[in-house]
């Protein structure tokens, strides 16, 4: 069976990767018999109750926008000093007791090498239709901006920057880190409050897929009670299924010791856990208290260091909470701090509900590597306002270079309705891509990736840089 996409070796139905210097012929078709297996799940997961954006305290339009401007979260100057602020009456020093514990974990080494098969007949006459494309530009809009496609029909970014006002980038883009790590969370994140089950061997398929883009991190499932996230019940068969991938981190949650230990069961070598600065959201996310969560993540953390299990953690509602509304930029460094001391290398900042704008996000970055460095430091963003690029890009400009998405924009948050998916890794890589930071990651082969699931999900793509390019890329195909 065909995929729809011109890439050469979707229509033969045969990708080849080199892979830790080793060759590796991976099977398209298998997956696409797995269509027909997608079930209905006769449970619904609490997570499919939101608490929704009409839970927030009653307030005229106005009043919201208001709320959520930059003004209302700003830090104020008590807020940003580290020893004088703080919810339920604890305080912090204002040191930086760094882990180095974990530095060889997280020290990034990208062994792929990814080459497409073109030998083929249908390659010979794909390569004379994109390059055609490819003399012809015109008619594909942005995309030749920034974009071609090589001989094997797949696009490649041609370093536009050079397209550029070598002044425009001093004045404007200055400080962007050369390399931006994304960490693909897709297949948990993405996947976690979908209605449908979705067959165990669909989700391998698509971690393996991702993996072959040379994303370095694609967090796998959750260790979470069944109860709660039903589709991420086949947890220990996923993992299972992908422990021994080379050359990629696979991380999953865990938010107490028994998903701790079910994850290293099934042979887990990275995990996470994730707090809230919001009570309200800590308590329907994880059915505890701030403080109780930290205190169970103590005995998590403590147990996989022993392990020398690197564990990152995640700071939820870290603009705005459905049930509080916006949150003090002091508590998510609180938040931040509690777990970087207690020994996560990275502390994820999500801005769940997807709200903040660049306006409320600086100062939230602010508070936040006020007490944890910037490179221990990643932004998860949530796409409800389509805020998500001015988001990371400014928050590239404050030093972060580590940035979570999810292929297709999949996901939504499950506590707010209304709130929509991470945002694109699609769209990240454009941007990324387009201004010249590096992420070794292979957009055509992303795109690919996500027409796969969005297909088997029945849904269309969240991102917008997949829609365009995946349509240019049909047509080429075509030629
Ligand atoms: C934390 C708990 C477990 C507490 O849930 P609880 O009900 O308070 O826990 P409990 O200890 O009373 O246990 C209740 C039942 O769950 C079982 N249980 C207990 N723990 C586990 C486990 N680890 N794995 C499997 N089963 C477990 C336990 O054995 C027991 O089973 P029973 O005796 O009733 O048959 C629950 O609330 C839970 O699983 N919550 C997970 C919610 C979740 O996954 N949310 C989505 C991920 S977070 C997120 O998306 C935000 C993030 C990270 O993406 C960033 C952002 O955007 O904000």
């Amino acid at each position: 069976m065909r995929g729809t996409f011109g890439s050469v070796s979707a229509a033969e139905g045969i990708e080849t990767v080199f892979y830790d210097g080793g060759f590796v012929e991976w099977e398209f078709k298998s997956f696409f018999g797995l269509v027909s297996s997608v079930g209905t799940a006769s449970t619904m997961s609490s997570l499919e109750e939101p608490l929704g954006f009409d839970k927030l305290p009653s307030m005229s339009t106005a009043d919201q926008i208001q709320r959520f401007s930059s003004g209302a979260c700003r830090p104020r100057a008590d807020e940003m000093g580290m020893g004088s602020c703080w919810i339920d009456g604890r305080s912090c020093s204002s040191s930086n007791s760094c882990r180095d514990d974990y530095d060889e974990y997280t020290r990034e080494t990208y062994p792929w090498k990814r080459q497409t098969m073109d030998g083929s007949p249908r390659a010979n006459s794909c390569r004379r239709a994109c390059s055609s494309l490819d003399n012809n530009r015109v008619g594909y809009g942005n995309i030749c901006e920034s974009r071609y496609f090589t001989d094997h029909g797949e696009l490649e970014s041609r370093g536009n920057q050079k397209d550029f006002p070598v002044t425009n980038k001093n004045n404007f883009l200055k400080g962007l880190p050369k390399f931006v790590k994304i960490v693909e969370v897709g297949p948990r994140d993405g996947l976690q409050n979908e209605k449908n089950i979705v067959p165990t061997a669909m989700k391998v398929e698509l971690i393996r897929r991702l993996v072959s883009c040379g994303l370095p991190v694609v967090e796998a499932t959750s260790f979470v009670s069944p109860k709660w996230v039903p589709q991420l019940s086949d947890a220990r068969d996923v993992m299972e299924a992908v422990r021994d991938i080379e050359g990629v981190r696979l991380p999953v949650l865990t938010p107490n010791m028994k998903g701790f230990k079910a994850a290293i069961a099934a042979g887990a070598k990275e995990i996470g856990v994730f707090a809230s600065a919001s009570e309200a959201f800590s308590k329907a996310n994880i059915n505890c208290s701030i403080e109780e969560s930290l205190t169970r993540y103590r005995t998590v953390v403590r147990a996989a260091t022993e392990l020398s299990i690197p564990v990152r953690g995640y700071v939820s509602c870290a603009i705005a909470c459905p049930e509080e509304g916006p949150t003090p930029p002091s508590k998510v460094a609180y938040v931040a701090k509690e777990l970087y001391e207690m020994g996560c290398f990275e502390i994820s900042i999500a801005d769940t509900i997807g709200v903040g704008t660049p306006g409320t996000v600086v100062p939230m970055l602010e508070a936040v590597m006020a007490v944890v460095p910037s490179e221990k430091l990643a932004v998860h963003f949530h796409d409800t306002y389509g805020q998500s690029l001015p988001n990371i890009l400014i928050s590239l400009q404050m030093g972060i270079s580590t940035v979570d998405s999810s292929v297709a924009g999949l996901g939504g948050c499950p506590y707010a309705k209304g709130a929509t998916g991470n945002v694109a890794t699609e769209d990240v890589v454009y941007m990324l891509d387009g201004l010249g930071v590096k992420t070794n990651v292979n957009l055509s082969r992303l795109i690919m990736v996500g027409d796969f699931i969005t297909k088997q999900l029945g849904r269309r793509s969240g991102s917008k840089a997949a829609i365009v390019l995946g349509r240019a890329m049909a047509d080429a195909s075509k030629m």
